[in-house]
């Protein structure tokens, strides 16, 4: 069950990354796909740069109508000026369309203009060298001159019109773009505390798992594998201390008889009432396991053979005063014990496992319900 649990969860996790991992690829194509051709267009200085030369156009119609009102002063100054300036801001703008991303064909009509218009300034400033003394000098200068300013108007109309479009869209994208990528972060941001919860519940469950797997269901107590984790450290450590260790194995006596007379479930209840005898009676720094059905062991770090005994003995006295209030049933119970000390000899707790071992087997081959002490 926890197995397919974690492996949904592994499933989950890599999903999510792959949705990620595919939103992010996307979302960067399109960007690279429209900065080509949006982004990178500096659309505001090619603005300026035609608002600027569509003053041309109006100065040109200015400096014409003022010509036909005083036709005896002498523009020719201005005109000239003019017909200076306005080639130069027609190469800066064609230089500039040049440079952006805007599709060629649609500015085309508009910069062939300013380029015949650019020619035809030639002739204009021909009329103005020339002096100017007819009638008919004057309308032909005016009439060509109005000819031009109309192209030109026209021109940079359609050239403000396109860019301001141009920039619009320009706008727009970075705006989506600026969407899309607080989007992202949020998700990314989302999947990271996902993953951060997953690992969480999962370093949790193994955290329970690896507990539960020590302890002993029925009594709580740690089982076989706890004190087999446990022992050898304590051992090795009190061994490096020179202090002594010891570790009496207990078995409760004629237990068979009273689950057949009883029971198993009053077997059970009797267990428990052992087990907590057991905790009552030892100290913290005590190790207290259940180690089989009716068999536990008590083992005791930094403690002589004196005082493993005397406990031993407390517990013994204490399991055979175990009433019906405390066991559930009417009966009384007694438990044989084995005890060795490790007297620092560098063999490991192993041997005196089995030191302990066969004391107990001597208390129970004795009579039971009795201390017996590992001699060697
Ligand atoms: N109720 C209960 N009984 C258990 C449990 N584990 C083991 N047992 C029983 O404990 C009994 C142990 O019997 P034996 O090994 O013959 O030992 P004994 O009857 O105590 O005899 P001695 O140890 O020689 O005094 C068996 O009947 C097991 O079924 C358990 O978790 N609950």
């Amino acid at each position: 069950m926890k197995d397919r649990r974690t492996f949904a969860l592994g499933w989950g996790m890599a999903l999510g990354f792959s949705l990620l991992s595919g939103i992010c690829a996307m979302a960067i194509g399109l960007y690279v796909a429209n900065a080509r051709q949006h982004v990178g267009a500096n659309y505001t200085a090619l603005v300026a740069d035609v608002v600027r030369a569509q003053q041309h156009p109006v100065l040109l119609r200015a400096t014409l109508n003022a010509m036909q009102e005083h036709p005896h002063h002498l523009h020719a100054e201005r005109l000239a000026n003019l017909v200076w300036r306005i080639p130069q801001h027609i190469r800066g703008v064609s230089h500039g369309l040049s440079q952006s991303q805007l599709a060629p064909s649609d500015y085309r009509p508009a910069l062939d203009t300013l380029a015949r218009v650019e020619t035809r300034l030639a002739e204009l400033a021909a009329l103005i060298d020339a002096d100017i003394e007819t009638d008919e000098d004057r309308q032909a200068l005016q009439a060509l001159g109005y000819e031009l300013e109309t192209e030109l108007a026209w021109a940079y109309g359609e050239l403000n019109d396109l860019i301001h479009v141009a920039a619009g869209e320009q706008r727009q994208i970075m705006e989506r773009l600026s969407l899309a990528i607080g989007l992202l972060v949020l998700l990314a941001l989302a999947v990271v505390a996902g993953l951060m919860l997953a690992l969480i519940r999962l370093s949790r469950q193994r955290e329970l798992v690896s507990r539960l797997s020590l302890v002993d269901d029925l009594t709580g107590l740690g089982n076989r594998r706890y004190l087999l984790e446990t022992a050898e450290r304590l051992y090795q450590q009190s061994l490096r201390n020179e202090r002594p260790m010891s570790l009496a194995l207990l078995d409760l006596d004629h237990f068979k008889h009273l689950n057949d007379t009883w029971g198993h479930p009053a077997g059970d209840r009797v267990l428990e009432a052992f087990a907590q005898a057991l905790q009552e009676e030892t100290r913290q720094a005590d190790i207290v396991a259940r180690i089989g059905g009716e068999e536990f062991c008590i083992l005791m770090p930094d403690t002589p053979l004196e005082g493993a005994h005397d406990l031993a003995e407390r517990v013994r006295h204490r399991i055979a005063e175990l009433n019906e209030a405390a066991l559930g049933i009417p009966a009384s119970i007694t438990v044989s014990l084995g005890l060795a000390t490790g007297t620092g000899s560098a063999a490991g707790f192993d041997r005196l496992y089995s030191r302990a071992d066969r004391a107990l087997y001597r208390a129970k081959a004795n009579g039971r319900n009795r201390t017996e002490v590992s001699k060697a």
